[in-house]
């Protein structure tokens, strides 16, 4: 049981482990207090349930679930970034945003309005997916709250596509969409782990017109790994950033759980890394997309997940801290 003194000054965290163990009890991300449990947040982790926008395997309606279970094992203290995410800012789980499974733009708008609702006043906001069409939600409300922003974009996939079948906006189309929208600093976003089969080399091309810098997931063979972690750091600046995490970046033998598999992806060691080497940066808000329960295996797709999350609140804390 979680014992909530709303008097109190300091954060509350996690349920303790030792006093109830990490197995137990309704589930929240990282047994974290849900947003009615806390008097106020900084950082809100929320779910949404929503893969209507998906090309190929559907399932990321359940990924913020799926997600949220695989949490429970995250400990209080990121060595990493020698940083307790959840000591320092009150980290809430702001349950799901309902929206609709019928009607893409519909459910945008209801996205759009439940994360403009959860940054109010400053506060940071983390997507649990979801498929990737969530993310144009999310900018919109964070080009609300800030203005454009910069994004770190990582993908085996560019997401710059057009229409797919005259639909406008499908998890292929996110971020064309959002740089038409401007709601982006071109100069400082950035694709990075894109690889696989594309329609036509035009694919790149228009991605380049749009104003995005790419880091391909084969440079990871090629380039020094400090390297890349340099140029990405230096693309972001000190632009306000959004990062967005389609999980799909991984290699499929570490995320198989996903809709829109590519072979030669990162490893989640290079992820988490790469994640580490943005500490410092303006995190405004972020998102983690495309996992995709019933084609995982030992949730090795949810706990890849849980730990992006993790290292992407952390960053939200050192930026916190400096505020
Ligand atoms: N955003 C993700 N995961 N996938 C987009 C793939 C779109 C396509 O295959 O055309
Ligand atoms: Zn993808
Ligand atoms: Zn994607």
């Amino acid at each position: 049981m979680q014992h909530i003194d709303s008097s109190d000054e300091l954060p509350i965290g996690p349920v303790d482990g030792q006093a109830s163990p990490r197995f137990a009890g309704l589930t929240t991300f990282a047994r974290l207090p849900r947003r009615d449990q806390a008097p106020r947040h900084d950082v809100a982790v929320v779910g949404v349930p929503f893969d209507s926008g998906v090309t190929f395997r559907p399932g990321a309606r359940f990924g913020p679930g799926a997600i949220r279970e695989a949490s429970r094992l995250l400990r209080p203290y990121n060595p990493a970034g020698d940083v307790s995410p959840f000591a320092s800012m009150q980290v809430v789980d702001a349950g799901d945003i309902d929206c609709t499974p019928f009607d893409i733009s519909k459910a945008l708008e209801q996205i759009q309005a439940g994360v403009g609702d959860l940054i109010r006043d400053n506060r940071r906001v983390l997507l649990l997916g979801g498929d990737h069409t969530i993310a144009l939600g999310a900018l919109r409300a964070i080009y609300e709250a800030h203005g454009p922003v910069a994004l770190v974009h990582f993908d085996a996939h560019l997401d710059t596509w057009g229409p797919y079948m005259d639909t406008p906006v499908t998890h292929g189309t996110p971020f064309r969409n959002a740089i038409e929208e401007g709601l982006l600093i071109k100069e400082h976003s950035a694709h990075v782990g894109i690889r696989g089969p594309l329609y036509g080399p035009e694919d790149l091309a228009d991605d380049e017109n749009l104003g995005f810098s790419i880091v391909h997931a084969r440079e990871f063979h090629t380039e020094k790994f400090l390297d890349i972690m340099q140029r990405v750091r230096r693309r972001v600046g000190d632009a306000p950033v959004y990062i967005s995490i389609d999980i799909d970046v991984l290699d499929p033998a570490h995320a198989p759980g996903t809709g829109t598999p590519e072979a030669g992806g990162l490893t989640s060691r290079e992820l988490l890394e790469l994640l580490r080497g943005l500490k410092g940066i303006n995190l405004v808000g972020a998102d983690v997309v495309e996992v995709s329960p019933p084609y995982d295996h030992a949730a090795v797709t949810s706990v890849a997940a849980s730990h992006c999350a993790y290292d992407l609140i952390s960053l939200m804390a050192h930026v916190h801290n400096q505020d």
